[in-house]
């Protein structure tokens, strides 16, 4: 793919460390912006590659577009670069940063680590627009499977990579309609919540309440990352529309056992497949050599 591990070893050596200092002094004051920094590594990612397109101010960038508004830790990847250009001036790419970035936040949740490759370089292209090849949350499991294989990353993978859900929350605005009205019959809710989970879930998310309101992706366990998130959709308890389809559907619930360890099927251990999908992910349509450019500030290209 052109990108290895140790791309940066002579160059600058300490990248490795000033990242993950950063990252980790960050989440100390506010651990909410490990999810944000690995959901914005995969919203990087899927539009034009990871290449930080997504971190490019302007009016009609990718920030601008409707599932990027509420990504957050933009400013943790400038702290870094910062130190960066002090330590290495010109040497380091952005994009580099927010996969090393994503990488430390899902350790400091306590998953399990992996290489990350490096030697990408920063694009100069960001428009709203591109955002559309991303999945939605109302998305079938045909769409999710498309979109993914897209980039090249298969049915495993979607599910592996989903499987982020294991941290982080969402508004209530993203889900909510599928607690009233969604169905004339019964208790009105999406058949495929658990019963006695839609009150709690309408309890979190009135009605007619805050839209902004947030809620926890993995009932239970929000701040870390383990399997839960799998055990939640088994039960009934997936908060996005699309999250629980993966149960649904036979193609991708066959992965959500494995991971859940069901007698008969080889299992997989989902800490360790999670670091594969993602060197997967993180070299999608990657920039190398002398295409593109390292920014000297991430917002914006030189
Ligand atoms: C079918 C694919 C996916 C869909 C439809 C989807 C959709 C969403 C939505 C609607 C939210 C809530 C956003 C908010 O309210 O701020 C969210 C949050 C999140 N997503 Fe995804 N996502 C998908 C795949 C992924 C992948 C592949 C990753 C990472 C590998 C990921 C990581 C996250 C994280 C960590 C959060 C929590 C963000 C936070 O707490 O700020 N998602 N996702
Ligand atoms: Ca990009
Ligand atoms: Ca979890």
């Amino acid at each position: 793919q052109g990108t290895r591990v140790g791309f940066y070893s002579t160059s600058c050596p300490r990248v490795e460390s000033i990242v993950r200092s950063t990252v980790q002094s960050h989440f100390g004051s506010d651990p909410t912006i490990a999810p944000g920094l690995l959901r914005m590594h995969f919203h990087d990612c899927f539009v034009h590659g990871c290449d930080a397109s997504i971190l490019i101010d302007g009016p009609g960038t990718e920030k601008t577009a409707p599932p990027n508004l509420l990504l957050r830790g933009y400013e943790v990847i400038d702290d870094a670069k910062t130190q960066l250009e002090a330590a290495c001036p010109g040497v380091v790419s952005c994009a580099d940063i927010l996969a090393l970035a994503a990488r430390d936040s899902v350790v400091l949740t306590r998953g399990a680590s992996w290489a990350v490759p490096t030697g990408r370089r920063d694009g100069t292209v960001s428009q709203a627009s591109d955002a559309a090849n991303l999945p939605g949350f109302r998305d079938s499991v045909d769409v999710q499977k498309q979109k993914f294989a897209a980039k090249g990353l298969n049915t495993q993978d979607l599910v592996t990579l989903v499987g982020g859900h294991t941290i982080g929350t969402t508004a209530c605005q993203f889900f909510r309609y599928r607690l009233y009205n969604f169905t004339t019959t019964g208790n009105g809710a999406d058949p495929s919540i658990t019963a006695a989970f839609v009150s709690q879930l309408q309890a979190l998310c009135p009605q007619n309440g805050d839209g902004s309101r947030r809620i926890g992706l993995d009932t239970g366990s929000v701040n870390r990352f383990d399997n839960s998130f799998f055990a939640n959709l088994r039960d009934g308890k997936g908060i996005l529309e699309s999250d629980q389809r993966l149960w649904t559907d036979a193609s991708t619930k066959t992965f959500v056992q494995r991971f859940l360890g069901i007698r008969g099927l080889l299992g997989l251990t989902f800490n360790i497949e999670f670091g594969r999908s993602m060197v997967k992910m993180s070299n999608i349509e990657v920039k190398t050599g002398t295409v593109g450019e390292i920014r000297k500030v991430c917002s914006k290209v030189n």
